[in-house]
């Protein structure tokens, strides 16, 4: 039997569980500091066994998944050290900075332990256990951080178990990890945090504010909902990258601040069209990075009925629906509906069937 032991049974240790769970000769075991909360994964099925004993979990497992917020995995890591590992056993993390542990898993002897940290480039505004999904990292990218010191033969043992999330592996320097991270997932939680917080200022003294909220502000700031624990532990660790992208990011505004006093419609136009060509040639319908599902949008009429017309259509079709939201709809004006998939072929498949039977659909 190959034992896993999950720390942290969240969104992302969760979402873990359910892609190891009912594998071959797997057994997946989850840990919580919580009585409670250990009896919820076993209620929810996400976990075989669970246990709030850390000796219990660690002992005798072939891999040990950190996955609790990034402010604890040091302490995780010195505790794990101070147990009886498996021979061979590989611990990794979630983490979603990745120079701190590695260099916490470098200052403890682990015995013939293995430390790798990881990443996967997936997740959502939502969390706990009640988040997880078994579909959360297909397709999305896997970060993993080895260095020269890390046996190949764990690599190859982390990766081929690693392979039933259905992620890209690809590996990565821990500190280039946190700059290119901080910008392209960190930077963008501050900005909507922000963002959110500056309306809700506004709104608190007229609350139009949020019942105009539309499309825009609801995009950009889905990741404004995130877990503020998680987040905190986030920004703190990774506070020297994060200051320095804060740095650039106030230029950013400083320019649009003098196109708009000098009155530079070009200057605008170009950073739109920048922005627009950079972001057109971002994997659009890959899973992770930017978006987490298949989506495609429809125009639809507003009135009653339509939503089920077309829930009804794709489920004669067989085509798996995974959600469905409307994101515009005023009266007597056409609305749009973002529809959501887990597989692109069921994507695909949507299209065809929603454009046959007239619907505009795009992406
Ligand atoms: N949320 C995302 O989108 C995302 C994506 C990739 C990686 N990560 C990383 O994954 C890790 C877990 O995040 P999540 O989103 O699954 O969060 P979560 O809140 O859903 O899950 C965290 C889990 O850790 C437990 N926990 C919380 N505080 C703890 C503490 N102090 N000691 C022990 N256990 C504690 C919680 O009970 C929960 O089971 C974090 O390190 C985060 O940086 C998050
Ligand atoms: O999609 C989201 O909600 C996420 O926040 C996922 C996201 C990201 O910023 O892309 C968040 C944190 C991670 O560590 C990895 C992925």
């Amino acid at each position: 039997m190959t034992k896993i032991a999950i720390f942290g049974v969240g969104l992302i240790g969760g979402s873990l569980a359910l892609c190891f769970k009912g594998k071959p000769g797997i057994t997946v075991v989850g840990h919580s500091v919580r009585e409670s909360s250990a009896a919820k994964y076993l209620e929810r099925g996400v976990v075989d066994h669970a246990t709030t004993s850390m000796r219990e979990a660690a002992e005798g497992a072939d891999f040990i998944f950190l996955c609790v917020p990034v402010g604890s995995l040091e302490q995780y890591v010195y505790d794990l050290s101070q147990l009886d590992l498996k021979p061979g056993c590989i611990i990794t993390d979630v983490g979603s900075t990745k120079a701190s542990v590695a260099a916490s898993a470098k200052r403890v002897q682990l015995g013939e332990a293995v430390f790798i940290g990881g990443h996967p480039m997936a997740g959502s505004e939502r969390s706990g256990v009640e988040a997880a999904s078994f579909y959360l990292f297909e397709n999305a990218f896997y970060v993993l951080t080895p260095d020269e010191s890390t046996p190949k033969e764990a690599i190859d043992r982390l990766t081929e178990l690693l392979a039933y999330t259905r992620a890209h592996i690809v590996h990565v320097r821990p500190d280039e990890h946190d700059e290119i991270v901080g910008a392209i997932s960190h930077l963008p939680h501050i900005i909507a945090v922000a963002l959110v917080n500056l309306v809700r200022g506004y709104n608190n003294s007229n609350s139009l504010y949020s019942v105009l909220a539309a499309g825009g502000f609801r995009d950009i700031t889905r990741i404004g909902s995130s877990d503020p624990v998680v987040w905190r532990d986030i920004l703190v660790n990774n506070r020297e990258v994060l200051l320095k992208l804060l740095r650039k990011w106030q230029g950013g505004t400083n320019a649009f601040i003098e196109m708009l006093e000098n009155e530079d419609g070009a200057g605008i136009e170009r950073a739109f069209t920048q922005s627009g060509q950079f972001r057109s040639k971002l994997p659009e319908r890959r899973k992770g990075m930017i978006h987490s599902v298949y989506e495609c949008y429809i125009d639809v009429p507003d009135h009653p009925g339509v939503i089920g017309h077309v829930a009804t259509e794709l489920g004669n079709s067989n085509i798996n629906l995974s959600n469905i939201q409307i994101i515009e709809s005023r009266e007597d004006v056409p609305g749009v509906l973002r529809l959501s998939f887990r597989k692109q072929e069921d994507l695909d498949r949507a299209v065809e069937k929603l454009g046959q039977i007239g619907y505009s659909v795009h992406f």
